[in-house]
């Protein structure tokens, strides 16, 4: 059984169609990015999974419970760290989080929520009320709110989105302790290091279609454009290499090569000119080098 399964999910607003028949799994234990540019449908495609918009068409499964006729099942097999801070100004953290265990039934959950409270920095803001809180401490809270149940799933919408370093690496390390623990973890960011480093498998949406659906190593050695970088002993770069230059640093510089075949034209080049060259090293794309290639549709 897969963790998520979206099958042909089509999610229309009006005359648009945000989502035009998504159709994908995410497997148990996955570490998955869901990526995408602004409007690519990523939210719309995570309200949809947490119950919030209902599909027009086709199905979503969470741990084999249908969204739509199995919500209860479905909903709490899922934790969903939503964008936006949303939250009551009235409850201090610990009543904010006790809340939330209600509405899933959950009792005695005081050891979770002093666990998770500890995980992510916030045992000594337990008391404090919602609204005196930081931006980046509330954000925290979103994230113990989502996990207050323990679900099997969890998903973050852009859970760094202006937050610190601090933040960011407490967050992280939780959340990949939990991964490793057994739960399936969903990302969308528009950090790609971020995504580049954490997951094992990668999803990109355009305009609410499905283009690219690859675990990460696969992917990230689909790019073709790579990174020359050479450094000259004497001379100057001939003029015709000029329009390649990503950045010069004195005798080096930082060559855009479209593909591995381009290298062999290019050194002829340098050796026509009489430059001589002290160092050479090529570099493979990274995942913003693919996301871009993949959203102009130029990746192999
Ligand atoms: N309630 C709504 N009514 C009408 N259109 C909507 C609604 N919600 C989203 N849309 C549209 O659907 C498209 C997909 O939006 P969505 O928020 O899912 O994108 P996204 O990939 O999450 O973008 P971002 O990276 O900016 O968060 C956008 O064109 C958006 O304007």
């Amino acid at each position: 059984m897969s963790a998520i399964e979206f099958n042909q999910v089509v999610k229309h607003y009006g005359q648009f169609q945000a989502l035009k028949s998504v159709s994908f799994n995410v497997e148990e234990g996955d570490f998955f990015a869901l990526l995408g540019p602004n409007g690519a449908g990523k939210t719309t495609l995570i309200s949809i999974l947490g119950g919030l918009a209902h599909a027009t068409s086709g199905a979503v499964r969470i741990m084999g419970h249908d969204v739509a006729t199995d919500y209860r099942n479905a909903r709490r097999a899922v934790g969903i760290v939503p964008q936006e801070l949303v939250f009551d100004p009235f409850f201090n953290v610990r009543e904010t989080l006790q809340f939330q265990s209600g509405y899933f039934g959950l009792k005695k959950n005081d050891d979770w929520i002093d666990e998770i409270l500890a995980s992510l920095g916030l045992t000594d803001k337990a008391h404090s009320n919602m609204r005196a809180l930081s931006g980046g401490m509330k954000r925290r809270v979103m994230v113990a709110q989502a996990l207050v149940h323990k679900p099997p799933v969890i998903v973050l919408d852009e859970p760094t989105a202006g937050v610190d370093v601090e933040l960011r690496q407490t967050l992280w390390q939780f959340i990949r302790r939990l991964n490793q623990q057994g739960s399936t973890i969903v990302l969308t960011t528009h950090y790609l290091e971020e995504a580049e480093e954490l997951c094992n498998r990668i999803a990109m949406l355009k305009q609410g279609q499905l283009i690219a659906l690859e675990d990460k190593a696969t992917l990230l050695n689909k790019g073709k454009s790579r990174t020359l970088r050479i450094k000259l002993l004497d001379g100057t770069l001939p003029a015709s290499l000029q329009p390649l230059v990503i950045t010069q640093a004195g005798q080096q510089y930082d060559l855009k090569l479209s593909d591995v075949a381009a290298l062999d034209d290019l050194l002829a080049q340098i050796k026509q000119a009489g430059v001589t060259l002290r160092d050479i090293e090529v570099n493979k794309p990274d995942l913003e080098d693919i996301f871009v290639e993949t959203m102009h549709g130029t990746a192999a």
